[in-house]
């Protein structure tokens, strides 16, 4: 007789799905959550924004046919890994908890955020060929085993990446607010910024996003939607918290009473 461990849900690495459009809160809420939980955060953004990069650096003239093959060949032969800094205080700002991203060993966090890397990285992340090593590379940091949870952010987690996240996350706000955001964190790093240029790069990136063949932006249909327009960061990631501890404590619960099922089953079966 088949056990029953077979068919029920066993407890696992915990996966959160964050996703939403250009500058919704995505890595802040995401860095902050796993942080609270000592979970592991993957950006995936920063993984298309590295391959940018590189590609700039390069020189590689993006839409011919070389130069595609060519970013290509950048993405199988990188290594891209993340680091979580621990926050010195509680709050927000320059003490909130920092996820650094090396690029073959390189700390690049600061380098992938440059209006230059913003403006191409859409190019590069509708490459198919590119989508599917970092898919590759994505789900291999989610399924290490030495961690409790992760929680990964970007486009197409919910739907495409981590389909069996158990909590998944689309965060949303106006776009006008969106744009002041990102303006406001840019102008903090002594960046010449000007809104209105701001607000037309999200919308075009927001429209390339939502618009390419593989893996658009989309709300996985089993997704929570919560609007940051008029949520503050700590009661979005209090929620996200809240409903993580629910399902931990429900997938806790459905073990327990898995395992006293299986012993009553060896009983009867004796
Ligand atoms: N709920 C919120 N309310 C106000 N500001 C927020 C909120 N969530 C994030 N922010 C701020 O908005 C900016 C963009 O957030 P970020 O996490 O970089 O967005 P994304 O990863 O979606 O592009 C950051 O300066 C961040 O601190
Ligand atoms: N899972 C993902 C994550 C990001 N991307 C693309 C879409 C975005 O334009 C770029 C950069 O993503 P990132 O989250 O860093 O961008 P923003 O912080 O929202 O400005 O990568 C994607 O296609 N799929």
């Amino acid at each position: 007789m088949a056990s029953r461990a077979a068919i029920l849900p066993k407890l696992s690495i915990f996966k959160i799905a964050i996703d939403g459009p250009a500058a919704s809160g995505k890595s802040t809420t995401s860095r902050y959550v796993a942080h609270r939980l000592g979970f592991m955060h993957i950006d995936s953004g920063a993984m298309y924004r590295a391959i940018t990069l590189k590609a700039l650096r390069q020189n590689i003239k993006f839409e011919s046919h070389n130069g595609i093959s060519h970013i290509i060949n950048l993405a199988h032969n990188s290594s891209i890994q993340f680091a979580t800094t621990k926050p010195i205080g509680s709050s927000g700002g320059d003490n909130a908890p920092q996820t650094m991203v090396y690029l073959d060993d390189e700390d690049v966090s600061a380098d992938i955020r440059t209006m230059d890397v913003t403006r191409n990285v859409s190019f590069v992340a509708a490459i198919p060929e590119i989508r599917k090593v970092m898919l590759a590379k994505q789900r291999g940091y989610a399924n290490s085993t030495n961690i409790d949870g992760v929680v990964m952010d970007g486009r197409d987690i919910g739907t495409v990446v981590l389909p069996d996240a158990q909590l998944k996350i689309f965060l949303t706000a106006n776009a006008n607010v969106r744009a002041m955001r990102r303006y406001e964190q840019l102008k903090l790093k002594d960046k010449k910024v000007v809104f209105e240029e701001i607000l037309r790069d999200l919308e075009k990136r927001d429209k390339a996003d939502l618009e390419r063949k593989v893996s658009p932006l989309r709300k996985a249909i089993d997704a929570v939607v919560l609007d940051t327009t008029t949520l503050t960061l700590n009661e979005i990631v209090g929620k996200i918290i809240e409903m993580t501890n629910k399902l931990r404590n429900n997938a806790a619960q459905l073990s327990e009473v898995n395992s006293q099922l299986n012993e009553l089953t060896k009983r009867t079966e004796i």
